[in-house]
């Protein structure tokens, strides 16, 4: 049928905004369609429609250039939009998260009540209905005995949920300990635990086993679970070794992963004892994603700066294969909010919390209890804010919801001890018989109540010391349409780069200025308030949850067709078998042979800050090369030569003893089996640039740690493999500019600009391997 590619030649747009163009508008008919067919069923109309759509977006694939299994291509594109019929269809989402969106309580030996979770997570993909979503995760609670779990997994599979079953132990060290201790606070800027530093070192290694082993856990579940075509979607630091896991096991596996932390800089990254480990099995994800551009590109320069790999604009590459990374900033399910204000049980609140605070302004918090939100910092502003404004002692109150969170974990316990204790001091000091200017609530709202809360508020505040994206404050603007009340937002949030135009941004660490803010709310005219509202509730309602999920499971899709086009580009694998047959058959053989990188020994980790650069730049034949090498010189029917860019010295070093032929500096010289050297170098070849390149080399040099350059006879190379790559390559970039405005602009030289190296030389000095074509053939 038209516009079922899996029968016709398959054609797909060779760049990524059109394919993703094309995603977008299919996703859009496919939701015209779904609420056609929810309309009426199985409507004619919308087939029609569909085909329509599909005709008017048929890309041409030029002439000749069939793709390499683009059928494959073509199908992970259109999965979740084509049934075999040609109809659109939800694709199969499998979500594995830590967290389930429900808790499970236990009731009876086989029965199980189930509550919803509470956090920015569960909320999000609440808001996602166009896939046919699975939820994969821990339910929150331990389930030693069979009849439990079987009971438990029944009750979750009517929510769609599947449970990984964790017991005590694992969660105590997976959890609570490398997640909630280790992790949680790193990629928050908290650093690794400060107290008890030994013992937490002691304990780092089985918290990471554990960690490790819970991911397989979680691994093992997804796998049983999965069929082919399936989008799996992992997410958060708990799981930053499933993508490994789950491509281990199957390499075909559509699998993405998500952070809704920050991640933090590359220094920070850095102190990790398992940081390489976490970073590579995160790559082994086709798609990484994270709230801001930001986070994104403190991955990217872990990865370069740690592992030494390529970071390039699409994402990380190592050895061809590309990690694509980019930002994909989280929304909310605006319209359920909006909707719930209109419920009378939601209006009925509203008029409570109106009459029980009229005469005051209300300002509100409402964060999980955790360090990250800088609920100590709030108060303490709060505190000063009163100190300095005593007209509004009585009229104005803060309202905190404070929802317990990992209070298994003592840093945990230790804040909620310290915020009670400043709450107490503040009322103590500010409060009076009838009123305090605190209300602090240490437990969790129920969704209407806290949509009444957000509607009655004059000034939310959001003080939190870093935070991945702060989804509270995206509810509080879905919740004042009427009101038109202020944000103030700390600028260590990633709704910052979102809603940073209509909210009074602070630096939560700077009491005095978060103090001030709060007065400028209060005082701030109706028209400012309505011009800021309106700027953040137009972003709001335009970017959700639904938009997020939508364009990250569209993306990843796409990065699948992308690997297959990127495919055709590598030239496949020599066939050994093969090529050994070949070889055997033969009379006369001439095989050419690399020297750096081929036939030198492997440095663990090349162009890491730290790899072993001493034993790379020694340039030596591998030991265990040696032997196969002087058999193959010594075969009469086989003429062996290496090239190179090094120099003839460096080549005699390791090659002076063999039957082989040598080319240094890239072939301008030549030298036979046991001969001697032979050049093709003109006469009078120009040379009278090397001094002032010279120059500019040795400047860029000390300004370039780890850089170095080489003096060839008839070339200079700056290199900087070694070097900070971002560095490098600013300062190669700075490097080429002094050198074209200055010494070789009238030189004739030729400059190349390999991946980590400048290298200038005289015109006619290229690869010169053609001009001695005839001497080995001869030789042959
Ligand atoms: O599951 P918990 O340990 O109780 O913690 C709750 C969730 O907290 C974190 O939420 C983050 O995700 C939000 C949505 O992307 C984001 O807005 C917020 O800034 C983050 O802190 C955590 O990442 C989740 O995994 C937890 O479930
Ligand atoms: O009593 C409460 C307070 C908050 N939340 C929800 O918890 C989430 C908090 O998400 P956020 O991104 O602000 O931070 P996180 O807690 O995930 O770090 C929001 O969706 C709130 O609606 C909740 O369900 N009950």
């Amino acid at each position: 049928m038209p516009g079922n590619k899996y029968n016709g030649h398959p054609s797909i747009p060779p760049n990524r905004v059109e394919r993703l163009l094309r995603d977008r508008e299919l996703r859009r008919f496919n939701r015209t369609f779904n609420s056609f067919e929810e309309l009426s069923d199985g409507n004619r109309e919308s087939e029609l429609l569909e085909n329509d759509l599909r005709d008017d977006n048929n890309w041409d694939v030029p002439p000749g250039e069939e793709l390499f299994d683009a059928e494959a291509a073509v199908r992970a594109l259109n999965d979740g939009y084509e049934r075999n019929s040609g109809m659109p269809f939800k694709q199969r989402l499998l979500v594995v998260a830590n967290r389930l969106p429900v808790s499970a309580v236990r009731r009876g030996e086989d029965s199980w009540s189930l509550e919803i979770s509470a956090g920015g997570l569960v909320s999000a993909l609440l808001g996602v209905k166009e896939f046919e979503a699975k939820w994969i995760g821990w339910a929150g609670v331990n389930v030693p005995d069979e009849i439990g779990q079987r009971a438990l997994s029944k009750a979750l599979a009517e929510k769609r949920c599947i449970p990984v079953f964790l017991d005590e132990e694992i969660v105590h060290q997976y959890y609570n300990g490398y997640c909630n201790n280790i992790l949680w606070p790193l990629f928050h800027y908290l650093g690794l635990p400060q107290e008890d530093r030994l013992a937490t070192t002691r304990s780092f290694q089985s918290q990471f086993d554990a960690y490790k082993k819970a991911n397989q856990m979680f691994a093992d579940v997804v796998n049983e679970h999965y069929e082919e075509g399936d989008v799996v979607w992992c997410h958060d630091y708990h799981l930053m070794f499933l993508p490994k896991c789950l491509k281990e096991y199957n390499a075909k596996m559509k699998v993405g992963w998500f952070l809704h932390t920050p991640f933090p800089s590359s220094e920070i990254h850095r102190t990790l004892p398992s940081r390489s480990e976490l970073l590579r099995s995160v790559l082994a994800a086709d798609l990484v994603g994270f709230h801001t551009y930001d986070y994104a590109r403190h991955f990217v320069s872990a990865c370069t700066r740690i592992l030494g790999l390529e970071g390039t604009p699409e994402g990380v590459e190592d050895q061809g294969k590309l990690t694509r990374v980019a930002a994909f900033p989280i929304g909310i399910d605006s319209e359920r909010f909006i909707r719930a204000l209109e419920l009378p049980k939601v209006q009925d609140h509203i008029k409570e919390l109106k009459e029980r605070f009229s005469g005051r302004k209300v300002m509100l918090g409402v964060d999980r209890l955790d360090m990250i939100k800088g609920i100590p910092q709030k108060i303490l502003a709060f505190e000063k804010f009163l100190e300095e404004n005593t007209s509004w002692h009585d009229k104005v109150v803060l309202l905190q919801i404070a929802v317990p969170t990992r209070t298994d974990v003592p840093e945990y316990q230790k804040l909620t001890s310290q915020v009670h204790e400043i709450v107490g001091r503040i009322n103590g000091r500010f409060g009076t018989l009838t009123a305090v200017p605190i209300h602090h609530l240490d437990r969790s709202l129920d969704f209407h109540a806290l949509c009444a809360l957000y509607a009655v508020t004059d000034v939310a505040l959001v003080t939190s010391l870093r935070d991945g994206m702060n989804l509270v404050s995206y509810e509080f603007v879905a919740c004042q349409d009427s009101k038109k009340g202020v944000l103030i937002l700390s600028e260590f949030a990633g709704a910052a780069q979102s809603l940073g135009a209509g909210a009074i941004l602070v630096n939560p660490w700077n009491i005095t200025e978060v103090a001030s803010s709060i007065g400028y709310a209060l005082n701030m005219p109706a028209e400012e308030r309505e011009k800021r509202h309106h700027h953040n509730f137009m972003h709001v309602t335009t970017h959700t949850a639904q938009d997020w999920a939508e364009t990250f499971v569209s993306e990843l899709n796409d990065t699948i067709v992308e690997a297959q086009l990127r495919m055709r580009q590598v030239p496949p694998l020599l066939p050994v078998e093969v090529a050994v047959q070949h070889y055997l058959g033969s009379r006369n053989r001439l095989l050419i042979l690399g020297f750096n990188a081929t036939l030198t020994e492997p440095v663990e980790t090349p162009g890491r800050r730290g790899g072993d650069q001493i034993k790379e730049m020694e340039l030596k034949l591998h030991p265990e090369l040696k032997e196969p090498l002087k058999i193959l010189c010594n075969d009469p029917k086989t003429t062996v030569v290496v090239v190179s860019g090094s120099d003839r010295s460096v080549l005699d070093d390791n090659f002076g003893d063999y039957n082989i032929w040598l080319a240094a500096e890239n072939g301008m010289f030549l030298r036979p089996t046991k001969g001697e050297w032979m050049t093709t170098m003109p006469e009078h070849l120009n040379m009278d640039w090397v001094d002032s390149v010279k120059h500019v080399f040795e400047y860029f040099t000390e300004r370039t740690p780890r850089s170095h350059f080489e003096l060839r006879e008839t070339s200079l190379v700056w290199n900087y493999k070694y070097a900070d790559v971002e560095f490098g390559r600013l300062q190669a970039r700075d490097l080429l500019q002094h050198l074209w405005t200055g010494p070789i602009s009238n030189a004739a030289v030729d400059v190349v600009q390999g991946s980590r190296s400048v290298e200038v030389r005289s015109v006619g000095v290229t690869k010169l391997i053609g001009s001695w074509g005839r001497l080995f053939t001869a030789e042959v």
